[in-house]
């Protein structure tokens, strides 16, 4: 005989403490507006209070900051309420020293700054205050639900299911029809990319690339981290399996066969879909946001 689900007790409110409801409307309030999180960062970023701060010295007072970003007198009194919030996020820290209130970069703050020199040019800034990136996401995201009731096959196949369900096919397809969206896509994760050579190199260099002949960067965009472990690794050949548009794109923005403009940092880029071919190489570097969504159903 089957067995009998547990009876449910429904919850009421009524049984929850006072504290603990207001607690729960406060967290519904955090979350349907966390995008004031990330408005904010992208608002410090393009009022280039990073690079503020850098400049002078890694620490700013308010007035110092407000002098060095140019704000109107009638805004003045806001520009301390963002500070506050984002230093209770981490992208700064803020200090009494010495009776003033002082802002600090914070190693996330670091890596939006320009400086080649403090960050080894890995910035990020620029991803941050990408409209291109802000919009594609937003389109697809607030769309969620509708590719939650949707059938999938009916909306455009592979690629991250809320732009499919948004622009009608994958973000892989979209950029492969706009050469521009596709550089600048390019552009964006390449600074990313910096930042990880830098770490992936410092971290297992010697270990991965020590005694490899051949290295396939798989998916490897504008070949920013094939360039650097090139750099590091000269016995290494490198190559960039990428898809045609992309290949195309990255020859015609080095006008020739997509090696590093200089040619001092030969990397091979061969064009084809990981899916029916992974050139051969002793190491296989895979650094790409949503494999799931690359592999299609
Ligand atoms: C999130 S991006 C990462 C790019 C690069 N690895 C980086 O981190 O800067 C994913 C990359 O995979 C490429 N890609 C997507 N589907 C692919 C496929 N089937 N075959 C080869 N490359 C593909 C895209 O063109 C894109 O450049």
């Amino acid at each position: 005989m089957a067995a009998h689900p547990k009876q449910q007790v429904v919850p009421s409110r009524a049984a929850i403490p006072s504290e603990e409801l207001i607690q729960a409307q406060a967290e519904i309030w955090c979350l349907s507006s966390a995008y004031v999180k990330s408005m904010a960062l992208r608002c410090a970023v393009k009022l280039g209070i990073p690079d503020a701060i850098h400049r002078s010295g890694g620490a700013a007072t308010l007035p110092g900051l407000l002098a060095a970003l140019s704000i109107p007198e009638a805004r003045q009194p806001h520009l301390s309420r963002l500070m506050r919030l984002l230093a209770t996020l981490g992208i700064f820290t803020e200090a009494k020293e010495g009776g003033v209130v002082c802002y600090r970069l914070t190693p996330a703050s670091l890596l939006l700054v320009h400086d080649a020199g403090a960050n080894g040019g890995a910035c990020l800034s620029e991803y941050v205050a990408s409209a291109t990136a802000l919009s594609d996401s937003l389109m697809a995201y607030l769309r969620l639900d509708e590719w939650f009731r949707s059938d999938v096959s009916a909306s455009g196949g592979g690629g991250s299911p809320a732009f499919v369900m948004a622009y009608g096919m994958d973000y892989w397809a979209a950029a492969g029809r706009d050469a521009e969206r596709s550089a600048s896509f390019h552009e964006l994760m390449g600074s990313d990319s910096r930042l990880v050579a830098q770490v992936v190199l410092r971290e297992c260099g010697g270990e991965v690339f020590g005694g490899a002949a051949a290295m396939v960067d798989v998916g490897g965009g504008d070949g920013t981290m094939a360039r650097a472990v090139k750099t590091a690794f000269p016995h290494v050949r490198c190559s960039v399996l990428e898809l045609p548009h992309v290949v195309e794109g990255v020859r015609a923005a080095t006008g020739g066969g997509g090696d590093d403009d200089d040619g001092a940092v030969e990397v091979e880029f061969v064009a084809g879909d990981m899916m029916d071919h992974i050139p051969a190489a002793d190491v296989v570097l895979l650094k790409v946001r949503d494999v799931v969504d690359l592999v299609k159903p």
